[in-house]
C-alpha cells in the first residue's frame, strides 16, 4: 500500500470510529490505561487461539470453539481463563437490568429455603427414575397448622399433589435418585436453563420462553427469606466489583407471605424491609472499610403485560403511593414479560397516559424505562414497542435488541441521551441471537448510542454478576478493549436513576477504583510480571 492510500485509509477509520461511544475516552486514555488494554489485546489475543480456536481442547458438548460461542457450554471453559480472571476484578459501575426475582444463585436460594419448615414441595407424579426428568417441583409456603408431617416425594406410599416438607423431602430423597444430592440438582434443573434446553430441545425463542417461565418458582415470596434474599443479592454484586443495583421488583402479587405463613404483607412493607437491607449492607461494608464499594440501590416497579388496562391503572396507583413514601427508591416503572406474545404497549396507552398526567399534578417524577424490541420480529407488535417506548418518553430502554432495524429512532437515542440496557447472555440463552458474534451490540456500540451491560436473569442463565457478560462482549470484537468496556461501566452509573450528587459520587469512586485496578493489570499482567515471563 503506497503512503498516500495509507494516510487515506487511516482517514476513513478515524471517520468511521469517531461515531463510537469510546472515542472520546480513548483519545483520553493514560499511559497505565493504554499499558492494561493492550496487555488485554495481547492476553484475548491468545486465549481465541489457545483456547477457543480451532486446535483448542475440546469442550464437552460442543462441536464448533469460538470466541463468544454458546455461553452454557462455554461457562466452565471461560471460568478458567485469563481475561476472565482481570474482568472479575474490573470495578463494573452499576446494574441497570436486572429482574430481582432472578438474581440470587440457585443453590444459594435453595439453601436459605431449606432453612424454614414452613416451605413445602409437592409432584404431580411419583418420582422414578422414569419420571423425575419430565417432572417438576411445585413449591408452597404453608401456615404452621398446615405444615405436613414428615413424608418423601419418592416413597412409594407418596400420594401425588400431597406437600413434604422441602428439608425432609430432601433427606429422604431415595438413593436411586441420587440422594439428598440428587434432590438439589433436581430441584436446581427447575430453577436454571441448561445447555440442552437452550441449544437442543428448546431452541427457539418461544420454546425456551416457555421452560424460562417455568423456573420463577417463587421461592423468594416469603418476607423472612426476602430479606436474606437482598442481602445476598446486594453481597454478592459487590464481589462482582458492582457498586450500584437498579433491579425490577415485579409488584404483580398484592402482597407477600409473612413471618407466620399468611399472605398479608403489602407492598410497602417489602420496600421498608429493602430500605433496611440497603442500609444494613452499607454499614456490614463500611465496617470492614469497604464503603466505596456500594452505593446503594433504587427500584424500577414492574408490572406483567398481560394484566388488562383497569389492572394496569391500579399498579400505577400504586406506584405513585410508593413514591410518595419512598421517594428515594421508587425510580422507575416498566411493564415486563415475554414481549412477542404478551400485550403491546399501545393496550395501555390509557392509563400509561393518565400515569404520566397525575404525575404532572402531584409534581413527581417516576420515568417510563421501557422493555421494548426484545424480539426478533420486524415490523411485530413487540419491534414496534419500540416506537412507542419513545413516543412515552422512556428514559432507557430494556433490550431494544430489534433496535438497530431503526434508523431514526437510534438517532433518537443519541439525541435525547437514551441508553440501552443490552444483555448479551440474556439474550443468546433465550435465542436472540445463536452467539456472541452474531449480536446487534457493536451496531449500537459504533453508532454512538450507549449501553449499561447487564445480566437480566443470572441466576436462571448462571451468568452471575456481570464478568461473565463482560467477556462474552470483549472476546468477540476487535475493537472493543478494556477502555471501552470502561466507558459501559461509566455509563451504566450515568445513565442510572442516581440523583445527580449521588450520580456524581458514584462516578469519581468508579474512578479512583478503575486507577488501581488498570495499575493491577498492568504490575500482575505486564512486561516484568510472572505471568509475563510464564507466557513469553
Ligand atoms: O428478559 C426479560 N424480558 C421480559 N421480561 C422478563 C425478562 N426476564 C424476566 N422477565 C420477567 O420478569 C418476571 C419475574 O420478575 C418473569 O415473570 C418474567 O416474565
Amino acid at each position: 500500500m503506497d503512503a498516500e492510500y495509507v494516510a487515506e485509509r487511516e482517514r476513513l477509520i478515524a471517520e468511521d470510529r469517531q461515531w463510537r461511544v469510546d472515542a472520546l475516552a480513548l483519545g483520553q486514555a493514560t499511559e497505565a490505561e493504554r499499558k492494561a488494554d493492550e496487555i488485554v489485546r495481547k492476553l484475548r489475543a491468545q486465549e481465541n487461539e489457545t483456547v477457543w480456536g480451532p486446535n483448542a481442547p475440546p469442550i464437552p458438548g460442543s462441536l464448533h470453539l469460538f470466541p463468544g460461542m454458546g455461553f452454557l457450554t462455554a461457562r466452565e471453559t471461560i471460568l478458567k481463563t485469563k481475561v476472565y480472571s482481570i474482568l472479575s476484578k474490573m470495578p463494573k459501575g452499576g446494574v441497570l437490568h436486572a429482574h430481582l426475582d432472578a438474581m440470587v444463585d440457585a443453590r444459594v436460594l435453595l439453601d436459605l429455603a431449606l432453612k424454614y419448615p414452613a416451605y413445602h414441595v409437592r409432584t404431580d407424579v411419583s418420582l422414578t427414575t422414569e419420571t423425575i426428568s419430565t417432572t417438576l417441583p411445585e413449591f408452597s409456603l404453608l401456615k404452621e397448622n398446615e405444615w405436613t408431617a414428615p413424608a418423601s416425594l419418592t416413597a412409594e406410599t407418596y400420594t401425588p399433589g400431597s406437600w413434604v416438607p422441602l428439608a425432609q423431602a430432601r433427606a429422604a430423597f431415595d438413593p436411586s435418585l441420587g440422594g439428598p444430592e440428587g434432590f438439589d440438582k433436581w430441584v436446581i434443573g427447575a430453577l436454571t436453563i441448561n445447555p440442552t434446553e437452550a441449544y437442543h430441545t428448546h431452541n427457539t425463542t418461544d420454546k425456551i420462553w416457555s421452560k424460562f417461565q417455568s423456573t420463577f418458582a417463587g421461592l423468594n415470596r416469603y418476607l423472612p427469606l426476602w430479606t436474606e434474599y437482598i442481602r445476598q443479592f446486594f453481597l454478592s454484586s459487590v464481589e462482582d466489583g458492582i457498586s450500584y443495583v437498579e433491579p425490577r421488583i415485579p409488584f404483580f402479587c398484592k402482597y407477600m407471605i409473612g413471618a407466620d405463613g399468611e399472605e398479608n404483607v403489602p407492598h410497602r412493607e417489602w420496600l421498608i424491609a429493602f430500605d433496611r437491607v440497603v442500609n444494613e449492607v452499607k454499614v456490614a461494608l463500611a465496617n470492614q472499610g469497604r464503603a466505596d464499594e456500594f452505593v446503594g440501590s433504587k427500584i424500577i416497579y414492574s408490572a406483567l403485560r398481560n394484566c388488562t388496562p383497569d389492572e394496569l391503572e391500579w399498579y400505577l396507583e400504586d406506584c405513585i403511593a410508593l413514591k410518595q413514601e419512598f421517594p428515594h427508591l421508587i425510580c422507575g416503572f416498566d411493564l415486563v414479560g415475554h414481549e412477542d406474545p404478551l400485550n403491546p404497549l399501545t393496550y395501555y396507552m390509557g392509563p400509561l397516559k393518565m400515569f404520566v398526567k397525575r404525575q404532572k399534578e402531584l409534581g413527581l417524577d417516576i420515568p417510563f424505562i421501557f422493555h421494548a424490541g426484545e424480539t426478533l420480529g420486524d415490523g411485530s407488535p413487540a419491534d414496534m414497542n419500540l416506537y412507542d417506548a419513545i413516543l412515552l418518553g422512556t428514559k432507557r430502554i430494556g433490550h431494544g435488541f430489534s433496535l438497530v432495524k431503526h434508523p431514526r429512532i437510534m438517532e433518537l437515542c443519541r439525541e435525547r441521551q437514551i441508553a440501552v440496557e443490552v444483555c448479551p447472555i440474556s439474550n443468546e440463552i433465550l435465542r436472540y441471537t445463536g452467539s456472541m458474534p452474531m449480536h446487534p451490540l457493536p451496531i449500537l456500540m459504533n453508532q454512538g448510542i450507549h449501553v449499561a451491560l447487564s445480566s437480566d436473569d443470572p441466576a436462571i442463565f448462571g451468568n452471575m454478576g456481570l464478568s461473565f457478560d463482560f467477556f462474552q462482549v470483549l472476546v468477540s470484537s476487535e475493537v472493543t478493549g478494556l477502555i471501552t468496556l470502561k466507558e459501559m461501566a461509566r455509563d451504566s452509573i450515568k445513565y442510572s436513576c442516581l440523583d445527580p450528587d449521588e450520580r456524581a459520587r458514584a462516578l469519581s469512586l468508579y474512578d479512583k477504583r478503575w486507577l488501581t485496578f488498570v495499575d493491577w493489570v498492568v504490575d500482575t499482567f505486564g512486561e516484568g510480571s510472572t505471568a509475563y515471563a510464564d507466557r513469553n
